[in-house]
């Protein structure tokens, strides 16, 4: 009779509603925007942010909303970023150079690998155990990098390393929506492979509207949408605002996943045996969360001549940048 009652009180007092995230990078274009939609989820309890410069500024201002959590922002020294790591239960990684018109992603590695690497280094250190969410570009290399660095301090959990590819689906439900008349709620579309032109691969087939598969104007857009909004701010950076949504988006499913929510699935870019035997050891598909991070990756399903055609230009990409990666680490490992 009484075990109901026992039980849900012991689940509300239970540590795992208690969840600390940090964003390393808070800062940046992409960094005030996510901190800012993470003080506003109930889910979060304790928010870090750290930067290489303005953290305490950006976790002040944050800090007068009137939500719950507590926000502290921490100094850009090694204690510093160690302290805002510790007992994290998400890490977001937005850090690092965004791109210029004319730039590719895989223009962003020279700069971007070494900040992406430090910054694992920290947190394999000081909190192996959380789920790592690298947005820092260009994720089909950075993710791979973050690999690397966890495998060389013995703590490496392929369940709890993600690409943040989740911006790639938010643009192709829009993008469809717009085209169908619809509301994007409905447009449920699944995007596969990586994250940097032809890597990225729609399913359309798969969706509501499968003759959208044909339409070679969309697939290119959601493929090049990115660089859509790299022109635009000419010479400002790149995505920002629906990036943040779509890291705070992609934070929640975690967090919902990791609170005992069942059947949460994203797309996101992971250590993954669908294409292992291909040699690609990481690939973005539909990933069910569960309380320890990765819980069941789920298969491409399906796919027309169209996209059949598309899978096969990707696989080429994105062994390339998988093996850049994990070759930067052999030849420059963390110090
Ligand atoms: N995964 C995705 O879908 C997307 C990824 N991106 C990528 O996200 C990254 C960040 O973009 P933005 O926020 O627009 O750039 P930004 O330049 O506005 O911000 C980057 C921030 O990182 C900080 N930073 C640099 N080195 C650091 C370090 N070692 N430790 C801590 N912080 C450090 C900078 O001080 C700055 O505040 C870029 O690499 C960009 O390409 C952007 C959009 C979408
Ligand atoms: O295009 C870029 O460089 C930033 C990005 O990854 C995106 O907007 O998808």
């Amino acid at each position: 009779m009484f075990a109901p009652r026992i039980q849900r009180r012991m689940f509300s007092a239970s540590t795992r509603n208690l969840s600390k995230v940090t964003v390393l990078g808070a800062a940046g274009g992409i960094g005030q925007p996510l901190s800012l939609l993470l003080k506003m989820n109930p889910r979060v309890t304790e928010l870090a942010l750290y930067d290489i410069r303005g953290g305490p500024g950006v976790a002040a201002d944050i800090s007068h909303v009137n939500t719950k959590s507590t926000v502290k922002g921490y100094n850009p020294t090694p204690t510093g970023l160690a302290q805002a790591l510790k007992g994290s239960d998400i890490i977001l990684i937005p850090a690092g150079v965004p791109r210029k018109p004319g730039m590719t992603r895989d223009d962003l590695f020279n700069t971007n690998a070494s900040i992406v690497r430090d910054l694992a280094k920290a947190a394999a250190e000081a909190a192996p155990e959380a789920n790592l969410l690298i947005i820092a570009n260009p994720v089909n290399s950075t993710v791979p990098i973050c690999a690397e660095v966890y495998k060389a301090r013995g703590v490496y959990n392929p369940k709890r390393l993600f690409g943040v590819t989740t911006l790639d689906v938010v643009r192709a439900s829009r993008f469809v929506s717009e085209i169908k008349g619809t509301d994007p709620k409905d447009e449920e579309i699944t995007v596969v492979g990586g994250h940097s032109g032809v890597t990225i691969v729609p399913l359309f087939s798969q969706s509501k509207h499968p003759d959208l598969s044909a339409n070679a104007e969309l697939v290119n857009r959601v493929q090049f949408g990115g660089d859509e909004v790299v022109k635009a701010k000419d010479g400002a950076g790149s995505a920002t605002l629906s990036m943040a949504m779509a890291g705070a988006r992609m934070a929640d499913s975690l967090l919902r996943a990791s609170q005992g929510e069942k059947g949460v699935v994203e797309p996101t870019f992971v250590d993954s045996p669908l294409y292992k035997d291909q040699g690609i050891d990481f690939f973005s598909s539909r990933v069910e969360l569960g309380p320890n991070g990765v819980e069941k990756i789920l298969p491409v399903g399906e796919v027309d001549a169209h996209e059949q055609k598309l899978l096969e230009a990707c696989f080429g990409d994105l062994k390339k940048n998988i093996e850049k990666g994990v070759a930067f680490v052999a030849a420059n490992p963390p110090m």
